[in-house]
């Protein structure tokens, strides 16, 4: 029977000068052109974003310098740095950072997300991703970049240890007791020991449990191997969903493989949808706006341009047009340009080819996967977030943001329309924590 009292998650991503598919963000007047680099620009979308009681401000990241890729793929800050200061300037919402799994040591990785996780009272999560990409590997001293397979199977182990690690000391560990002189229990202590394919590590870590006990898991991955880590590990399935039953079928397929692979202690993970949701107080400010926000992010040309970039074509100073493209570039363009660059795109233009779609089908499956944008009244909206809600497609979304007028507007206007409808809190707890925020029961299995 479904649970009325049951309220939906909003986080925020922000995009800074322009992530794919918004890559012409940074021409916005009202806002900074250095916007990804720009820590008070942060600072504000992270209060706009509290003001509205969100969830989190969820960061994106990658390990190298994509120059023919969105501005915010060529130069942006590392995400637990930036998330430390945005600790200290915000108090209730979560705090979620990328980091990847394919160039990180576990070690570190553990104690610089405990480390977030202490700083912010309880806040942290971790995106868990897999690094794509031969640059990646070559700032790593890698000729390379690792298998797919091998990939998500350093990821697992990762996660793996991340969390025993996170765990090396129970919650009383330290009583730090100034009458006895007794600060650490040692019967509280848990060694790692763990030796394995990729990581053999002792343990300790030298950081305790935080309020929340420890970071919350964040994972997104559509192949079969990123499906399951996901059922395995995930507390938080992050996905780009063009519609309900997208949303739904991916929502069925991990549900399928958590039932053989998730451990019992853990509860079902939430589903969010990651959308850019447009809004205005009349229908006709709606679509304005969206006309607006269409007349800079001129979708098909900035995804023409991106395709061009990707596979290191120059098309001269006329525009070219999606049919031009599929004489311009090359199946074999695109192979080259996934195995060098690795990008979503060109992962997903090949992974479109091989599936047998022609180049331009492929080209409007990729524009439309990239953004669901939502237009609308805020009671418009609110019927579409909960009919995504209802009918189980999303527990959440996770908005898109490099205009922080818009997304100021969503949360004066449709944050009190999902309040109204009961689908949304109406204040934070008192010391709330991610974990609290999203419902998600404590991490560590039962000894
Ligand atoms: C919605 C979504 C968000 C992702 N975000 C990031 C990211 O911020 N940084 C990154 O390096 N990889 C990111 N990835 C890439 C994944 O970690 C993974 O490497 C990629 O999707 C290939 O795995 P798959 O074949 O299982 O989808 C993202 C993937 C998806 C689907």
């Amino acid at each position: 029977m479904e649970d009325k009292s049951r309220t939906l998650h909003l986080g925020v991503m922000p995009t800074g000068s322009g992530a794919i598919g918004d890559e012409r963000a940074w021409l916005n007047p009202a806002e900074p052109a250095d916007a990804s680099v720009n820590a008070s620009w942060y600072q504000e979308v992270s209060a706009i974003a509290e003001a509205g009681l969100f969830d989190f401000v969820f960061l994106s990241d990658s390990v190298f310098a994509n120059l023919a890729g969105a501005p915010h793929s060529i130069t942006r800050m590392e995400p637990l740095a930036l998330l430390s200061y945005l600790a200290a300037g915000t108090r209730n919402i979560g705090l979620v950072g990328t980091v990847s799994t394919t160039y990180q040591h576990p070690y570190n990785l553990a104690r610089s997300m405990m480390t977030l996780d202490h700083i912010s009272g309880g806040r942290a999560g971790w995106h868990v991703v897999t690094s794509v990409g031969e640059q990646a590997a070559r700032n790593f001293g890698m000729p390379e970049q690792q298998a797919h397979e091998t990939r998500y199977a350093r990821a697992a182990e990762s996660v793996q240890v991340v969390q025993a690690l996170w765990r090396s000391f129970d919650e009383d560990a330290f009583p730090r007791d100034r009458s006895t002189g007794q600060f650490l229990d040692p019967h509280a202590v848990h060694k790692v020991a763990h030796h394995g394919e990729f990581f053999d590590v002792e343990g300790p870590l030298n950081i305790g449990r935080s309020l929340q006990g420890e970071p919350v898991i964040f994972q997104a991955g559509y192949s079969a191997p990123g499906v399951r880590l996901g059922a395995e590990t995930a507390d938080v399935i992050f996905s780009l969903p063009i519609d309900t039953q997208a949303a739904l079928a991916h929502r069925a397929r991990v549900t399928e493989a958590a039932r053989s692979h998730r451990p019992k202690h853990l509860s079902d993970p939430l589903f969010m949808a990651g959308i850019v949701a447009i809004t205005g107080a009349t229908e006709t400010e709606a679509q304005d706006r969206y006309e607006e926000f269409l007349r800079l992010h001129d979708r098909d040309r900035e995804l023409i341009a991106r395709v061009l970039r990707a596979v290191e074509r120059d098309a001269g100073k006329d525009p070219v047009t999606s049919p031009q493209l599929t004489e311009l570039v090359t199946a074999e363009d695109v192979k080259r340009a996934h195995k060098n660059e690795g990008s979503w795109l060109s992962t997903d233009l090949q992974h479109s080819l091989e599936v047998g779609h022609r180049f331009n089908e492929a080209i409007e499956r990729i524009a439309e996967r990239y953004r669901l944008i939502l237009v609308g009244t805020p009671e418009q909206l609110a019927d579409t977030f909960e009919e995504w809600f209802r009918s189980g497609a999303a527990d959440g979304f996770i908005l898109q943001v490099s205009d922080r007028k818009l997304f100021r507007d969503f949360v004066e206007l449709v944050v009190p329309e999902l309040q109204r409808r009961g689908l949304f809190r109406e204040s934070y707890p008192e010391r709330a924590t991610l974990r609290g925020l999203l419902g998600i029961s404590s991490a560590t299995p039962a000894d």
